[in-house]
């Protein structure tokens, strides 16, 4: 479970990206987040992934609070935490196949559970048939499947994709959606996704957050407003 209590992040700037957020994400959610640039939904995800920390209030997943973890703890807390970015980011010189198995290598898992995960991981993405391609090799609604491959390759307890559809026309927007309904729903992990595609939000229906210059202007579930503040 996610929980954010009185969060605010004022950056040394003196910008107020984020606050007095309360927000509450259980296990297995899909959730959107969205709002306009700059309104807060990249510090967002940096609070969820330990890069910053808050201000004031607390970041809590699964019981961690994320913003008290000392440094060295981080990578580790991080293997919960899967990232996906719009730039799909693929290491080039390495096929898909082993860009999935890196991630698990970092974590010191073993050759046979690496070898088994990433098969089923491919299976999943939809890319078995591409497993020694390299990044250049594939469309880039493939390369976004392999992306998405190596950050639930860990299982990690919470998906986070910032704006993975961001460069991808409707049609694989559509599939890159399908994908992550279905690992939510086979792997239960929880997943936020940042989103401006207003298309999507509309037409896949999911609880939305709507954040306006660092405040939760809307918590929207399926269609009917939860909060409003
Ligand atoms: N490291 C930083 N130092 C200072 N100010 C920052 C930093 N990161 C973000 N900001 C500011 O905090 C506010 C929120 O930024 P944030 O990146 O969270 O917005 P966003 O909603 O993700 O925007 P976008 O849709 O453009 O990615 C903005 O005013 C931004 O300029």
């Amino acid at each position: 479970m996610i929980v954010l209590e009185n969060v605010s992040k004022e950056y040394k700037n003196g910008v107020h990206a984020l606050r007095n957020v309360n927000l509450t994400i259980e296990d297995a959610e899909f959730v959107y987040v969205i709002g306009p640039t700059g309104s807060g939904k990249s510090t967002l995800i940096k609070l969820l992934d330990g890069e910053e920390i808050p201000s004031s209030g607390r970041v809590l997943v699964d019981d961690v609070d994320v913003g008290k973890l000392k440094h060295a703890k981080v990578p580790i807390y991080r293997r919960n935490i899967g990232v996906v970015f719009q730039d799909f980011r693929l290491l080039p010189s390495m096929t898909v196949f082993e860009n999935i198995a890196f991630a698990m290598e970092c974590v010191g898992e073993s050759k046979v559970n690496i070898r088994k995960r990433v098969r089923e991981v491919l299976e999943l993405v939809s890319l078995s048939d591409k497993a020694k391609a390299f990044p250049s090799e594939l469309s880039g609604g493939q390369q976004q499947r392999a992306t998405i491959g190596r950050a639930i390759a860990n299982r990690p307890k919470v998906l986070i994709a910032d704006e993975p559809t961001g460069n991808l026309d409707p049609e694989k927007s559509i599939e890159i959606m399908e994908l992550l309904e279905r690992i939510n729903e086979e792997e239960h992990t929880t997943i936020l996704m940042v989103t401006h595609d207003s298309t999507i939000v509309n037409k896949l229906k999911k609880r939305t957050i709507a954040l306006e210059e660092g405040y939760i202007v809307a918590d929207i579930m399926k269609g009917g407003y939860l909060q409003h503040d």
